[in-house]
């Protein structure tokens, strides 16, 4: 059966100052799956990645949102807003813990009554309750991450993309983001992720889409990978990826 695509690129060429860094015929990102982006350093993981996520709208090349193309040239704000990024340097507005996980809802005009609900709520389960008054300035890294992976969250984004969330943490906080993280990412959402944990991979992944040098080296979902390599091991063929 063919799968859903949600978001679809077509003869993607991103050129800077002379150098092609992304060179691609044809990508699907796959609705309701954990679709993964993995590839070398310089191959051209993020630049893919603020494609599809319209954080970056200048290059050449078509994009599709459920079959529709999208109109580079417009802001697509509605469209926008369905879609949360989790970058792997978090980015904190000034002020406390509370403001940050709520500012998507403040922006959506949601009354405060559900903002201080849901807030609390993914406080919890991220385990940040106790840092919701505290400045956003002062956290740990961990802590940081935890709050935007919260604010990231809280709008319940049609696709989450995530960008290396985990390079910046330590073994503690790699450890509680991979063990919740599927919690927290619900049966509708789409999930693109950029990453280099393998245990992320072997856990999460539904479709994999290693990149080398700005192309598309190979696509396939876990079930291929299964089928193909029978006996060997995921985890082995990853390696010899990453
Ligand atoms: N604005 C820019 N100007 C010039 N070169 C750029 C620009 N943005 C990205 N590049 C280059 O494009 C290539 C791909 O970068 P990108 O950040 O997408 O790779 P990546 O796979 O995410 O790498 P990493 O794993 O190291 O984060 C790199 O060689 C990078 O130096």
């Amino acid at each position: 059966m063919l799968e859903d695509k949600i978001i679809e690129v077509k003869n993607i060429k991103k050129i800077c100052r002379g150098k092609t860094i992304l060179d691609i015929d044809q990508f699907a990102v796959l609705k309701n799956k954990f679709n993964f982006i993995i590839g070398g350093n310089g191959s051209g993981k993020t630049s893919l990645l603020n494609i599809l996520s319209l954080v970056e709208q200048d290059f050449r090349g078509e994009i599709y949102y459920k079959g529709r193309k999208i109109n580079k040239d417009e802001q697509n704000l509605a469209l926008r807003r369905k879609f949360s990024v989790i970058w792997q340097d978090p980015y904190l507005y000034r002020g406390n813990v509370f403001y940050n996980i709520a500012l998507p809802l403040k922006l959506r005009n949601i009354e405060q009554s559900i903002i201080d609900k849901k807030v609390r709520e993914m406080a919890g389960r991220l385990e940040i309750s106790n840092l919701l008054e505290q400045s956003a300035y002062t956290l740990s890294g961990g802590e940081k991450q935890k709050t935007s992976i919260a604010r990231a969250l809280i709008s319940e984004p049609e696709i989450l993309f995530v960008d290396e969330a985990t390079t910046n943490l330590d073994e503690e906080s790699i450890y509680f983001f991979n063990s919740h993280f599927a919690d927290l990412v619900t049966d509708e959402m789409t999930v693109v992720m950029v990453s280099h944990d393998r245990r992320q991979i072997k856990e999460l992944a539904d479709q994999i889409t290693l990149l080398k040098g700005g192309k598309v080296k190979t696509t396939k979902t876990i079930n291929d990978f299964n089928f193909e390599l029978f006996g060997a091991g995921i985890e082995t063929f990853i390696a010899e990826l990453v």
